[in-house]
């Protein structure tokens, strides 16, 4: 269903309210070609009526030529920020960034937030942002599962499919997805809630059985057939399966970058709007499938960098993997049971 702006301007509002926005403070909106023009509109009104001074950087597209998907967090690293001294400046003066581009993982937003510059990612359409609005109890629920994540050495992840993947955590920082930006320096995508952090460098190990119904990002596609991967040493060494497992292993070889196949963030979905079966409402570029990283209780694994919780590892290639029906424990202690939030 269409977003009215009026409701839309809610929206903004309610989430630069809980982003500390205040009177006089500048709020840059990065945008690019593909943008959306209504979230962009009512961005820039509702900023206004807050009375902060409102700029826009339009930057072109990059990497059209490199990425297999169109899907903004497909490939990864390089954005037009890249090389673009002017463009940093302009975003380390503001006070607050609404990233309608998509800067996630890349050395650029690591650079603007050590400025003390807030940046929030908004890239999903305006129905899925207004249906997923932010609250102080998602803040909430994201950070008493980062108190549990904070004390533990290591994650545990099992499934009656056969996933049994041991995870020692401590290296990294945690980190909370709750989808807004109320501290200086801090990063968050609206929508999300969930909690996860990245294992140790190299120390991850086991088994993970995708099972029919699990989901596959960014293509966007619940696996019809098991996909069996072996974890070595905090790289995925082995993707075996039928016509899932060779889609999937024909997407990341084209990157032909070994460091696809580290095992990236892992954390679980704690967001009660959003639901395991929403991505298959929508046609499959219509979303970044936000709805799939963020429903409560899946377990969500990943492959490809962990820069973005401080380590040294880049690559171009993220997977993203919700999988459901897990149980997850922290030094023993479960947090998720079968798919459910303790
Ligand atoms: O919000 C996000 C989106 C993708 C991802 O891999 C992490 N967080």
């Amino acid at each position: 269903m269409p977003v009215s702006d009026a409701d839309m301007v809610q929206a903004w509002t309610h989430v630069l309210g809980l982003s500390n926005l205040s009177h006089g403070q500048v709020v840059t909106l990065l945008t690019t070609e593909n943008s959306n023009a209504q979230t962009l509109r009512t961005a820039k009104i509702a900023a206004a009526n807050m009375g902060a001074i409102v700029n826009r950087l339009d930057l072109s597209p990059v990497n059209a030529e490199l990425a297999h998907s169109r899907d903004s967090l497909a490939y990864l690293g390089s954005t037009p920020l890249s090389g673009n001294p002017a463009a940093m400046a302009a975003l380390k003066k503001s006070d607050l960034v609404l990233d309608l581009m998509t800067l996630l993982f890349s050395p650029e937003q690591a650079e603007i937030l050590e400025s003390g510059t807030k940046i929030l990612l908004a890239v999903e359409p305006p129905e899925v942002l207004v249906r997923l609005l932010p609250s102080a109890g998602d803040k909430r629920l994201c950070a008493e599962a980062a108190a549990l994540l904070k004390g533990a050495r290591e994650m545990r992840v099992t499934s009656a499919a056969g996933t049994d993947l041991h995870l020692p955590i401590g290296e990294f920082p945690v980190i909370e997805e709750y989808g807004y930006v109320d501290r200086p320096g801090r990063w968050d995508h609206w929508p999300s809630g969930f909690t996860f952090t990245f294992p140790n460098e190299r120390q991850a190990s086991g088994r993970v059985v995708l099972d029919r119904g699990d989901i596959l990002l960014p293509m966007k596609s619940y696996i019809d057939t098991p996909i069996e991967m072996t974890v070595k040493n905090g790289y995925v060494t082995a993707i075996q399966g039928d016509i899932d497992a060779a889609l999937l292993n024909d997407y990341m070889s084209a990157f032909d970058d070994p460091e696809a196949y580290a095992v990236s963030h892992v954390g679980w979905g704690l967001q009660k709007k959003a639901r395991w079966s929403t991505l298959g409402l929508y046609d499959r570029e219509a979303t970044i499938g936000m709805d799939a990283r963020a429903f409560a209780g899946n377990f969500l694994f990943s492959m490809g960098p962990n820069n973005e919780g401080g380590g040294s590892r880049t690559t171009a290639c993220h997977i993203d993997i919700p999988m459901r029906n897990c149980d997850v424990a922290l030094d023993g202690k479960p947090v998720v049971r079968q798919g459910r939030v303790l």
